[in-house]
Formats: C-alpha cells, sequence, structure tokens
C-alpha cells in the first residue's frame, strides 16, 4: 500500500471527526486541516524509512501514532516541526508549506514534548519564561500560576528549583513550558512511558482537556495501544515507513495489514 491507496474509509472517518460538532464548538478558528502530508517520503541506504505518506490531521483532534519499533513514527513526528527537515512541498500547516515557515516561528506554533523531560537551570518559573523571553515578553507571576494551573501543578511550584522534580512533575512543567508559547499543535513522543501510572492518567487528561478546552491538535506517539485507545479520535498505524491503517481507535482490531495484525497481536 506505497501509496496509501485504499485509505477511502479512513479518509471518511477523518472527516466525521472533523465534523464532529463539538470540535465545531472549540476555539475561534474555522474547523478543517492542520496538517496536510502530501507524499513525505525519507530513505536512507536506501532503504525507506518513511514512505509516501499521505495523511491529513483535522484541526481539533487527538491522532495518535502507533507502529513497530523501527516503523518511522519518531522520524514522522519529527518532520512535523522540522527536527529533520522534510522535502518542500510534502508538509503543509494551514495549507503553508513548513519549509517557508521561520524554524523558530514553526516551532512556537507546533510544540513537541519528548519521551523524558529536560529541565533547564534554575526554577520551574525560569523554564516557564524561557520561551517567552525568547520573544522579548516577560511572563508576569500571574501568568505563570495560570500555566501550572492548566498542567495541575499548584502554586508552590514556581519557586521550585526544576531539576528537584520527580518524572512526572518535570513532564508536567515541559508541558506549561512549551504551552508557554501558545502553540496550535502539541507533537508528543511517547509521553509517558518513563512514568507511574498516576501521572501518565494525569497527562492524559490534560491532553484530553487541552483538546476540549483549547482547542488544540494533538500528535501523539506511543506503544500503549490502550493509551491510544483511551485518548485519541483516531489512530494512524505505521509499518515500515508506510501509514497501512487510519482508523477509529476502537476499530483497531479490525486491521488487515497482515504486519498491523501481528504487531496489534503482541501488543495487546
Ligand atoms: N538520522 C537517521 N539516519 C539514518 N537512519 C535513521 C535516522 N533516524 C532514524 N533512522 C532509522 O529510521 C528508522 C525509523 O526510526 P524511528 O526512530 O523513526 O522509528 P520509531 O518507529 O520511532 O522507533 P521506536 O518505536 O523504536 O522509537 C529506523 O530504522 C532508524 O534506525
Amino acid at each position: 500500500m506505497g501509496s496509501n491507496s485504499g485509505l477511502d474509509e479512513a479518509e471518511e472517518h477523518l472527516l466525521a471527526v472533523e465534523e464532529n460538532d463539538q470540535i465545531h464548538q472549540n476555539g475561534n478558528k474555522s474547523s478543517g486541516v492542520t496538517f496536510e502530508i502530501r507524499d513525505l517520503t525519507k530513505t536512507s541506504d536506501e532503504i525507506a524509512i518513511l514512505s509516501k505518506i499521505n495523511v491529513d490531521i483535522p484541526r481539533r483532534v487527538i491522532m495518535g501514532i502507533i507502529g513497530p519499533s523501527g516503523s518511522g513514527k519518531s522520524t514522522f513526528l519529527r518532520a512535523l516541526n522540522r527536527l529533520w527537515e522534510p522535502p518542500s512541498s510534502t508538509v503543509f500547516l494551514d495549507g503553508e508549506d513548513i519549509c517557508d515557515i521561520d524554524v523558530l516561528q514553526l516551532r512556537r506554533r507546533v510544540g513537541m514534548l519528548f519521551q523524558l523531560p529536560v529541565m533547564f537551570e534554575g526554577t520551574v518559573a525560569d523554564n516557564i519564561r524561557y520561551g517567552p523571553q525568547l520573544q522579548g515578553k516577560k511572563l508576569s507571576d500571574s501568568e505563570i500560576y495560570d500555566l501550572l494551573a492548566l498542567v495541575d501543578l499548584d502554586s508552590n511550584f514556581l519557586n521550585k528549583p526544576a531539576r528537584e522534580l520527580s518524572t512526572g512533575q518535570a513532564q508536567r512543567v515541559a508541558l506549561a513550558r512549551t504551552l508557554a508559547n501558545g502553540p496550535e499543535v502539541l507533537l508528543l513522543d511517547e509521553p509517558t512511558s518513563a512514568l507511574d501510572p498516576i501521572s501518565t492518567q494525569n497527562i492524559e487528561d490534560l491532553l484530553v482537556k487541552l483538546k476540549k478546552e483549547k482547542g488544540m491538535t494533538i500528535v501523539i506517539v506511543s506503544h500503549s495501544i490502550q493509551q491510544i485507545q483511551r485518548i485519541a479520535d483516531v489512530v494512524c498505524l505505521l509499518v515500515n515507513g508506510e501509514i497501512v491503517e487510519i482508523v477509529k481507535p476502537d476499530l483497531l482490531s479490525e486491521a488487515k495489514h497482515p504486519m498491523a495484525i501481528r504487531f496489534l497481536e503482541v501488543s495487546s
């Protein structure tokens, strides 16, 4: 399925997600597509890492990306904010080729969170102030309180040394730091794989809240099919650099690609 042919049903599903009333009610922007990805291909030493990826990521949805190790999930995610530079005219954000967008501007609009949060020197407040400061904007304490509240941390965290946080707390501060830039899109690469179940649930609840209350578009790579089924509206299954299925998470068991079936069998 190199060119993702035969995905008509999935495209219909994506349109249905997009048409969802709740999605229309949130945020100020008109509904539609956040990312359009057209024939996104990457090869290394003649091996296809991404192979003719064609997919639209609708606004205000959580899209889960799953697939076997080495199938290209992180590479795909990194292409969306140019941590890996995609070929021009393959990834469009709000209709604009991302290669034509200033890279710092793009990364403010498309924030990213990794598996392990990296805290900068200084306090939690210093970390959260960092991004806006680069744009010459100084966040007030009350703006930082609001961001901390959004990630369910109380105001006592403001002056804590960031390096003394637990991994779960640090991941939430990393999320607040990303949100301080006011992104439209969040990319998450296995954001909870280093966290305990309660911290994991906190982050999952937060992502759903950010989609519903802030109208954000979220793309999350996860090794946990259960996690994707809990929070995603739509899921892409990547195998050998190809999208072989785009389905509603509760229909994953109906995947038809042999590698997809094998992956789902061993993952559930
Ligand atoms: N910079 C690079 N240069 C060459 N090959 C790379 C590079 N980055 C990744 N790869 C290769 O591309 C393939 C896809 O890697 P990627 O990290 O995107 O997979 P993944 O699905 O995220 O894997 P995992 O689930 O193990 O994190 C792998 O075979 C990897 O070795």
